[in-house]
């Protein structure tokens, strides 16, 4: 008799170390992804949450080999065939990347649809573009929409509806990954949660979904991961209901604290400029600690910020309590 193995998950999407800076005149550097190491895999949703400025945008263009020409970028992403997403020449993202091997979900649905041109109209132009696999009317029905409703023009769909035109044309070329940046921007409550749920949706088909949100309840909501980055980094990841029902990193403690079930206490002071987190980490070993050196309890962090893993879970810089 033979053994049965579980047949092993690829990870779509590892990244390791990847960190992104910008050169400004006069020397200056910003840091905005330092060393970032996480996975994306098939039937999961992972969050990257934290306040804005952070450098979660940044992340997501350079994986889609977005950045500016003044980025340069470490480390590697690396797609399960082997396609190191920094090191791809721009013909490779453009003819395999984007909308075929990553679809992206955009910030606004509606602004992001041509206003002169039916829903169908731009999606059967997706599909062709991309050489998608499935017929408009197929799309729609997978992301919940009746097909009818694609010949309406953009102005004539309900956000919901947008939403769902969205998420069809980023699954038009059949991507295993979907990106979605801030895709609930703007959007009231009940709106956000069916976005979200929509996304969750998606994963389900064995797709992987990065979601980039700085709203924490949404995440929750949806996610089975979260990684949580503070000034370029991300500072704790691991299972969704761990990592939101137990921090170990105090800005994870800090962030679920300014949510309204939390009790709306807002983090005190400012993330540090991006500029000075070289001379900040020297000094403190942490940026996080140079936040919050008043905290009862707090004890600064000192050398670099190694990881501290246990299972599925990690944290940098601060032992778990
Ligand atoms: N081309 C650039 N040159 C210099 N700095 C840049 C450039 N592009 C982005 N940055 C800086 O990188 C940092 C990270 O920005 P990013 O847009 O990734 O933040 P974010 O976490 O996505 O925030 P938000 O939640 O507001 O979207 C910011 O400080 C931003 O000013
Ligand atoms: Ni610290």
């Amino acid at each position: 008799m033979t053994d049965v193995q579980a047949p092993e998950t690829t990870d779509l999407l590892t990244l390791h170390q990847l960190s992104v800076r910008f050169r400004l005149p006069r020397g200056v550097l910003v840091r905005a992804v330092s060393d970032a190491a996480l996975q994306l895999r098939p039937g999961r949703v992972l969050a990257l949450v934290g306040e804005s400025g952070c450098g979660k945008s940044v992340l997501a263009s350079a994986l889609l080999g977005l950045l500016p020409g003044n980025a340069e970028t470490r480390g590697s992403a690396l797609l399960d065939d082997g396609t190191d997403l920094l090191a791809a020449p721009e013909s490779v993202l453009a003819g395999q990347v984007r909308g075929r091997r990553i679809g992206l979900v955009p910030q606004s649905a509606s602004t992001h649809l041509t206003p002169v041109r039916t829903a169908r109209a731009q999606l059967v132009e997706a599909i062709e573009a991309l050489r998608g696999p499935s017929g408009p009317d197929e799309l729609a029905r997978h992301v919940g929409l009746d097909p009818a409703d694609l010949d309406r023009y953009p102005h004539e769909l309900s956000g919901g509806m947008a939403q769902r035109v969205a998420l069809a044309l980023a699954l038009a070329g059949d991507p295993r990954i979907i990106l979605a940046d801030e895709p609930t921007t703007g959007l009231d409550r009940p709106l956000v949660h069916r976005t979200v749920d929509l996304l969750a949706d998606a994963a389900t088909d064995d797709r992987a979904v990065l979601l980039i949100t700085h709203d924490l309840a949404a995440a929750r909501r949806v996610a089975t991961d979260v990684a949580v980055m503070y000034a370029s980094r991300v500072v704790e990841a691991g299972p969704a209901d761990q990592v939101l029902g137990d921090p170990w990193h105090p800005y994870t403690s800090a962030l679920l604290a300014a949510l309204p079930e939390g009790g709306f206490e807002p983090i005190p002071g400012h993330p540090p400029s991006l500029t000075e987190l070289d001379r900040i980490e020297q000094e403190w070993g942490c940026v996080y600690c140079q936040r919050r050196p008043d905290q009862p309890g707090f004890a600064p962090c000192t050398g670099d910020p190694a990881l501290l893993a246990r299972g599925e879970r990690w944290i940098a810089a601060h032992a778990p309590c």
